[in-house]
């Protein structure tokens, strides 16, 4: 198998602080990977360590078969990367935008290359609209527009869809479906557990480590947990009271619904089986969600950590 990302032991220290603590990541070309964690967790520092903006304490391996140690300008010429807070000129229309990115990076043919990146991500329409006068769909659009200019054939995008709408959200999961069909590499920092499960794999980085790695149902199996849903009237009073009952790790609501999960099904089947007489209540099995198993994995990590 090819790889675009294929790194060992990445390591990255701030002074005393362990920012991203020997993470191993590879990731197959043309595969969208998610990459998920809480805040602070290292995803930023990872993705610019593989991009080679920042520079690693340890680690070995490649970035689009480039050593990412030791060949950054090569992997920066083949990769485009989307940071948290992308920058524009707010008074220069999207076309204007792109072609002054494409003149600081004195890329050839740009008046073609312009117009065959507005072509390829659906801004040819909006192309004289002032970029300060975007939506935030809009402004993330041309922000990967940016960074596809150069025809990059690895995406490194963190958190992209920070504070855009679900439609706005849900096209650009089509375009980087898209992409990735046509052979670019995605890694994609995200919080939002419907982007995680588009991915074909996610790795969960937690205080600087990895703690999982796989496609989404896998992490969900591997999880261990046990999930009870409890719906009804009453479900919304219970959930303090549950809380800290044996078996009872975790307790959260999904709309008017709780979800109820823990590891010892015989304990937790114990302390549910009284509510299960209260006619104003439906206790059922569920599957545990991402969202469950993301919960779970932090708080695992951050008693790891305590
Ligand atoms: N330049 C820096 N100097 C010192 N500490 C840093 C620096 N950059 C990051 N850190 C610290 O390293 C840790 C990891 O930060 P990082 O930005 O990689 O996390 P993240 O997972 O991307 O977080 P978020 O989801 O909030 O974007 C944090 O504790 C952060 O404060």
């Amino acid at each position: 198998m090819n790889y675009a990302i294929n790194v060992k032991g990445l390591t990255k220290r701030f002074g005393k602080k362990v920012a991203v603590n020997n993470v191993d990541i590879a990731v197959p070309e043309g595969e969208v990977w998610g990459f998920l964690g809480p805040n602070g967790s290292g995803k930023t520092t990872t993705i610019r360590m593989l991009c080679g903006l920042l520079k690693a304490d340890a680690g070995e391996g490649t970035c689009l078969g480039y050593d990412f140690r030791t060949q950054s300008e090569e992997i920066k010429r083949e990769t485009g990367y989307m940071t948290q807070k992308f920058s524009f000129w707010e008074d220069l229309s999207i076309r204007e935008n792109l072609e002054f990115v494409a003149r600081v990076y004195g890329l050839p043919k740009k008046r073609k290359l312009v117009d065959d990146t507005l072509e390829k991500l659906g801004l040819v329409s909006r192309q004289k609209q002032l970029a300060g006068e975007l939506s935030g769909g809009w402004k993330q659009r041309m922000a990967l527009a940016a960074c596809m200019l150069h025809s990059p054939r690895l995406l490194l995008l963190d958190e992209p869809t920070a504070g855009v709408d679900p439609k706005a959200r849900r096209d650009f999961w089509t375009e980087i479906h898209k992409l990735s069909g046509a052979g670019i590499t995605v890694l994609v920092s995200t919080h939002y557990m419907d982007e995680a499960e588009r991915c074909d794999q996610i790795v969960f980085i937690s205080y600087g480590d990895k703690v999982a790695q796989g496609p989404v149902m896998k992490i969900i199996e591997d999880s261990g947990l046990i999930t009870f849903t409890i719906e009804g009237e009453r479900a919304r009073a219970l959930a303090d009271e549950l809380r800290g009952k044996p078996g009872v790790e975790f307790v959260a609501f999904f709309g008017a619904m709780l979800h109820v999960s823990g590891y010892d099904r015989a304990l937790l089947e114990a302390t549910l089986a009284p509510y299960r007489g209260d006619p104003a209540l439906t206790i059922s099995e569920t599957h545990p969600s991402l969202e469950d198993v993301f919960i779970q994995l932090q708080d695992r990590a951050a008693r790891g950590a305590s």
